[in-house]
């Protein structure tokens, strides 16, 4: 994404929000590990926290010292910044944090715009798609930013799976539920699928591959 970005003639920087990131090979112009791990948080013995507690608590920390997100962004003019976040969905449902981040870079007089990232292996499916757009319609509620939704590793789908996905970029979500013969066409959940499927039909969902 740097890359390309680069090749248009934006500057662009990224910054690590993930406490239990491992390795990656871009360089950061901040790294929530200099504030927070989530390794030293597990290993902490008068907390003890296993790994999804881990990374909540090291959220809430951030949260509680976003002076240290000032501090390492420094002066930024036009530039594109990407906020690498962590991938655990409750922090886009309910939990505060990623709210909290929001307004506070909307103070400091950011534009800010939600990625929704979804594995499209996990979309292949009308009751995959469905729940991955009921994740996604989550974040919206909860962040209330503009929010674009991409389906990523397009490139580990089988060629079937490949045209299968096609229907889903603009889907119809009607004939969606015709075409399903799993459980959202049975008679015990049909009404709820079909109120889902127009609430999503109303909201024009549209995905990007
Ligand atoms: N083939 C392929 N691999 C990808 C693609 N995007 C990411 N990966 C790889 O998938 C692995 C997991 O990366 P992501 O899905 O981005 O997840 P993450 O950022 O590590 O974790 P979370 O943010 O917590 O979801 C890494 O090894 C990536 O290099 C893609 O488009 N195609």
């Amino acid at each position: 994404m740097v890359q390309h970005c680069e090749a248009l003639g934006r500057a662009v920087q990224v910054v690590n929000l993930d406490p239990a990131a491992e390795l990656f090979s871009y360089p950061v112009m901040a790294d929530i590990r200099e504030l927070i791990e989530v390794d030293d948080v597990m290993e902490d013995e008068s907390l003890r926290f296993g790994p999804n507690g881990g990374l909540v608590f090291c959220m809430e920390y951030f949260a509680n010292n976003f002076n240290w997100l000032e501090e390492s962004l420094g002066h930024v003019e036009d530039d594109y910044i990407l906020f690498d976040c962590p991938g655990q969905i409750e922090l886009y449902t309910h939990l505060p944090v990623m709210k909290q981040l929001v307004e506070q870079l909307q103070q400091w007089e950011f534009r800010v715009c939600g990625v929704f990232l979804v594995d499209s292996q996990f979309m292949v499916e009308s009751f995959k798609f469905i729940s991955g757009i009921l994740a996604a319609l989550s974040a919206m509620i909860s962040l209330e930013i503009p929010q674009i939704n991409i389906m990523t590793k397009m490139d580990l789908l089988s060629k079937k799976a490949k045209k299968e996905i096609e229907k889903y970029l603009d889907p119809d979500m009607y004939s969606m539920i015709e075409d399903s013969t799993n459980i959202l066409k049975s008679k015990m959940f049909k009404k709820l699928t079909k109120s889902i499927c127009g609430l999503v039909g109303i909201l024009l969902f549209n995905w990007y591959p």
